[in-house]
């Protein structure tokens, strides 16, 4: 079974309740149709019925529940917990009303925080930062994790390499330019990730430009000081490096750079130095190598909400909402 036929097949086991704000877009539209049919999730449209009603013709939404902020009888509540959480920051309690009856992501965010849904999916209309920012600032970092980042799982076709053409690329979503202690949080986080969701042994391979010192630069000193402090804080981590991407995943080219290291050919989780290059990547694997791109995922957060790339198919959103509604099993 493929990768995203195994998470769904998990997410039907034990359904959860997941909330789509883009109600707007007719891909989600047309996703949350599916993930009812399949029955991988049971799903939370947000916006006026009517105008659901009207743009969804077409297209069976049975069993899809719409809410409308301007009428929800929970919103007063909401406003008093958003506005309690974000006062330290200057919001007034208009502020919160004004936020959450106006922006479907922030009140999105505040149906998972207030128990209404087990997850959130959204960003197919949306850059990244807006959709991110409401879940940075209402759910926050889990207490287990040291930061948020945002995850790709690539599912390659015909690919002998990571764990039968699956890997994580991380950060590919989040951290603009992480720092050495933060790769190597990236780095834990990411391999935990990757063994929950893909149940496979993670092996974590550091990218740069060099390969073990073939090149020197301050980017390199960044990587080779990441590894360092991972393998000191994180010592039952597989993961080393600094590799550049052929040494990391080709078993020949890893034995040639870095003869005798267990890590270099066999990596299927890869931490990128920045976000230039992981976003870079991680688009030209869906592109050109035709791969499976779910994502961008989050991890490290005290909730799953995750984003979508604004040029996802309906099929992507159904394959992230599986993957948030396993995730939120393993919340429990
Ligand atoms: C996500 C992003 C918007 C956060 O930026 P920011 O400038 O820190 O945003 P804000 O200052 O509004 O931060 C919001 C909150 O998130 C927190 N935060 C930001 N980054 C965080 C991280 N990696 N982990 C945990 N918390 C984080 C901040 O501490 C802040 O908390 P507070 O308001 O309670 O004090 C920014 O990192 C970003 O734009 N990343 C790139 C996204 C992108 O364009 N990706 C490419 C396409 S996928
Ligand atoms: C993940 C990502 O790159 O998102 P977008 O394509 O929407 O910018």
């Amino acid at each position: 079974m493929g990768f995203i036929d195994g998470i769904k097949t998990r997410a039907k086991n034990d359904i959860k309740t997941i909330v789509l704000p883009e109600s707007y877009d007719m891909r989600v539209i047309e996703a949350a149709s599916k993930i009812e049919k399949e029955g991988v999730a049971k799903v939370i449209l947000i916006g006026d019925p009517e105008d659901i009603a009207k743009s969804a013709a077409g297209y069976d939404l049975t069993g899809v529940e719409i809410v409308n902020p301007e009428t929800f009888a929970g919103l007063d509540d909401f406003i008093v917990h958003f506005y309690e959480l974000r006062k330290r920051k200057g919001m007034t309690l208009n502020d919160a009303r004004r936020i959450l009856t106006s922006n479907f992501l922030f009140f999105g965010v505040m149906m998972v925080k207030m128990g209404y849904a087990d997850g959130m999916v959204g960003g197919c209309t949306t850059p990244t930062a807006n959709l991110l920012r409401p879940s940075l600032q209402i759910l926050k970092t889990a207490p287990d994790s040291k930061l948020v980042s945002a995850f790709f799982v690539l599912d390659v076709p015909n690919c002998e390499y990571g764990a039968d053409g699956v890997f994580i690329f991380s950060d590919a979503g989040l951290n603009q330019n992480p720092n050495s202690e933060e790769l190597a949080h990236i780095a834990y986080d990411s391999a935990k990730t990757f063994e929950a969701l893909i149940g496979k042994k993670p092996i974590t391979a550091m990218l740069s430009h060099s390969t073990m010192g073939s090149a020197s630069h301050p980017d390199v000193d960044k990587v080779q000081n990441a590894v360092e402090f991972a393998h000191k804080e994180y010592p039952e981590l597989l993961v080393d490096g600094e590799f550049q991407l052929d040494a990391a995943i080709v078993p020949e080219v890893g034995q040639q750079k870095a003869p005798g290291n267990e890590i270099a050919g066999h990596a299927n989780v890869l931490i990128f130095p920045d976000l230039d290059a992981g976003n870079i990547g991680y688009k030209l694997v869906q592109r050109l190598a035709k791969a499976e791109a779910y994502g961008p995922i989050t991890q490290g957060l005290a909730g799953p909400v995750n984003d979508l790339s604004r040029g996802c198919s309906a099929d992507d959103i159904v394959g992230v909402v599986a993957i948030t509604a396993v995730q939120a099993q393993m919340a429990k």
